[in-house]
């Protein structure tokens, strides 16, 4: 979600694959026909784990697991996946950016196009991680990301307890500033894999409400049913 903040950009696209999405042009296919893949572009402060939020490189795979990745990404991670909400069905390409600055700078403006919601995911054992926030929110603002997308704030590695510098408080004061929920989460701990499915489901969620780009197609497998929204929690899922 605008690199949410750090971090991924949502878009919507339709399952029958219609024209008009960067990710059609940027994604190898998995033998699914769903599109997962990755490619270059912008990104944050590096080492934060958003890649491990999505799971990403791994064509197919479900949201929530953990990858134990250890190698800087260099461009643009793009994970798809269908989701169900309520009686309509979506298909959500989240596109997580390259950490690294250098990486980032000729692929920004493709990056924002057509960008439908934003997770901004900070790194809950790294202060640095939490006060670049401000200059990813103003990042979206310059590339004219409308003011009501729907937007969630993502604190990530909360298994590591001894090693917190964001205290819930704080990172709370700075959601509810930008009228954000605020989830706080793990990849790592197998216990939090559903509730980074749930932040995901938040988002298709207020994307519903915001959109209608709701998809006609039944879905074939790889889906989510969902019931009610999940609701923001400010307190550790570990
Ligand atoms: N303990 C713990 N480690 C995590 C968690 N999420 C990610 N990591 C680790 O943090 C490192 C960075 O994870 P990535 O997902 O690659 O981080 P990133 O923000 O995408 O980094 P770039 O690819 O450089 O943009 C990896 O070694 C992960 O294994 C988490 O929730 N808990």
């Amino acid at each position: 979600m605008a690199r949410a903040a750090p971090g991924t950009a949502l878009r919507l696209r339709p399952a029958d694959g219609r024209a008009g999405w960067p990710g059609q042009r940027l994604a190898p296919r998995s033998g699914s026909g769903r599109e997962t893949g990755e490619r270059s572009v912008p990104g944050r402060t590096p080492r934060w784990g958003l890649r491990a939020s999505c799971h990403r490189r791994t064509p197919g795979v479900q949201l929530g697991g953990f990858c134990p990745e250890t190698v800087p990404l260099l461009g643009l991670a793009l994970v798809g996946k269908v989701v169900t909400v309520q009686v309509s069905v979506m298909q959500i390409q989240l596109w997580d950016t390259a950490g690294q600055e250098r990486f980032r700078k000729s692929m920004v403006q493709h990056y924002y196009r057509n960008v439908h919601a934003v997770v901004f995911v900070y790194d809950m054992t790294n202060l640095a991680s939490f006060h670049s926030l401000p200059s990813w929110i103003e990042e979206c603002k310059q590339h004219l990301l409308a003011n009501d997308i729907p937007r969630i704030l993502v604190g990530n590695k909360c298994d590591l307890r001894s090693a917190i510098q964001v205290p819930t408080d704080l990172a709370q004061k700075f959601a509810d500033t930008h009228s954000m929920p605020l989830f706080e989460t793990s990849a790592k701990n197998p216990n939090d894999n559903d509730h980074v499915e749930a932040i995901f489901m938040t988002l298709a969620h207020k994307l519903k409400s915001h959109k209608p780009l709701m998809l006609s197609q039944p879905p074939d497998h790889d889906e989510i049913h969902i019931k009610p929204e999940p609701k923001p929690i400010t307190s550790c899922w570990c």
